[in-house]
C-alpha cells in the first residue's frame, strides 16, 4: 500500500497564485505521509482568453511555475504530477495542453500531450469553449511509466469521454489511469463521476482524477469533485463539488487535498475474480 495525495485547487491567470496553493498541498502531502502528489490539468494558469493564455505560456525551463514545484519536489523528495501549457515547438499561435511527472530529484521524466480537444457549445445552459483555437492536440498514447504507486497512464480531463486511449493504457500494462481535469459544472453534474467509474471498471485499473474547483474568471467555472476510484469501480475519496460550496467559499480558492492508499493487490484481484478474455477475432484489438 502506498499513499497517494490527490490535490483540488482553483487556478487563475496569477501563476504566483497558483504555485503557492500547490506549494501548500506539496506540504500537507508530506505532512500527511504521501508518498506521489497529483494536481489537476492546467494547474499553472486557466486564462479568459486564447491570447492571454498565449501569452502567459513559457518553456518548462523559464516558467516560474514549472521550476517552483520542481523545487518543491526535490526538496521534501516527493513526486509530482501536473497539468501545464507548454509552447509548440517551433512556437506557433497555439500551445500544448501537457501533463508532466516530475520525480523526486526534481527532473521531469515523463509528458503526455492531450489527444482529445474540448469543442463544445452547451448554450444556452452552458459554457461554449473551442480548445482547438488555442491548443495543438498531441498524437500518441505515451507508454505507461513505473511510479511509487504501479505503472500509471496518463490521458487528460476531455480525453476521459473515450474509451479506446484507456483501453490502449491498459493494454500497454498501466495499473493507474489519471485524469486531471477542469470539468464544466454541467458536464461534470452529467457524467463525470460516471465516466471514471467505467474507464476504472473497464481497464480494472486505479483511476485518479483531480480537479480544478471554483470560479477561475469571469467566464468560467469548474466542477470539482475530485475522485480516485477502484479497480473494482468503486469511489476510495472524493472532495467537494463546487456546488457544496457557497459563493464565499468558491471565491476563496481554498486548496484542497484527498489522501488514498493505493493497493497494486486490488488491481490483479480484480483482475484475476472477473478476467475480461476479448474477443479480438470479432473486432480489433486496440
Ligand atoms: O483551458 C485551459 O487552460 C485548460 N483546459 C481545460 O479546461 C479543458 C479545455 S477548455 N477543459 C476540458 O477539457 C473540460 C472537459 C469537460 O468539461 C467535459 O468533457 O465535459
Amino acid at each position: 500500500m502506498v499513499l497517494a495525495a490527490v490535490g483540488q485547487i482553483c487556478s487563475t491567470a496569477s501563476m504566483m497564485h497558483n504555485l503557492a496553493q500547490c506549494q501548500r498541498l506539496v506540504h500537507r502531502a508530506v505532512e500527511a505521509g504521501a508518498k506521489a502528489l497529483f494536481l489537476p490539468e492546467a494547474s499553472d494558469y486557466i486564462a479568459s482568453s486564447p491570447a492571454e493564455s498565449l501569452s502567459l505560456c513559457q518553456d518548462v525551463t523559464k516558467s516560474l511555475f514549472v521550476r517552483g514545484l520542481q523545487q518543491a519536489a526535490r526538496e521534501n523528495r516527493l513526486p509530482i504530477n501536473v497539468g501545464i501549457h507548454e509552447p509548440t515547438e517551433p512556437p506557433s499561435k497555439k500551445i500544448k495542453n501537457t501533463l508532466i511527472w516530475i520525480d523526486k530529484e526534481g527532473d521531469i521524466v515523463h509528458r503526455y500531450q492531450k489527444l482529445h480537444l474540448f469543442d463544445i457549445d452547451l448554450r444556452p445552459d452552458g459554457p461554449r469553449m473551442k480548445e482547438s483555437d488555442s491548443i495543438e492536440s498531441g498524437s500518441e498514447v505515451t507508454q505507461p511509466y513505473p511510479s511509487v504507486l504501479g505503472n500509471v497512464g496518463s490521458l487528460i480531463c476531455f480525453d476521459l469521454r473515450f474509451p479506446e486511449p484507456a483501453l490502449r493504457l491498459r493494454r500497454l500494462g498501466a495499473d493507474v489511469v489519471v485524469y486531471p481535469s477542469a470539468f464544466t459544472v454541467p458536464t461534470g453534474k452529467l457524467h463525470w463521476e460516471i465516466l471514471l467509474r467505467a474507464r476504472a471498471i473497464e481497464t480494472q485499473s486505479w483511476v485518479i482524477a483531480a480537479a480544478q474547483c471554483g470560479r477561475h474568471n469571469e467566464k468560467r467555472v469548474s466542477f470539482g469533485d475530485t475522485i480516485v476510484i477502484k479497480p473494482t469501480g468503486e469511489v476510495a475519496g472524493r472532495l467537494d463539488r463546487v456546488e457544496d460550496l457557497n459563493s464565499e467559499e468558491e471565491n476563496a480558492r481554498k486548496p484542497d487535498l484527498l489522501t488514498v492508499d493505493i493497493d497494486l493487490e486490488a488491481v490483479k484481484d480484480t483482475r484475476r475474480t472477473i478476467p475480461l478474455q476479448r474477443r479480438t477475432d470479432v473486432y480489433p484489438e486496440i
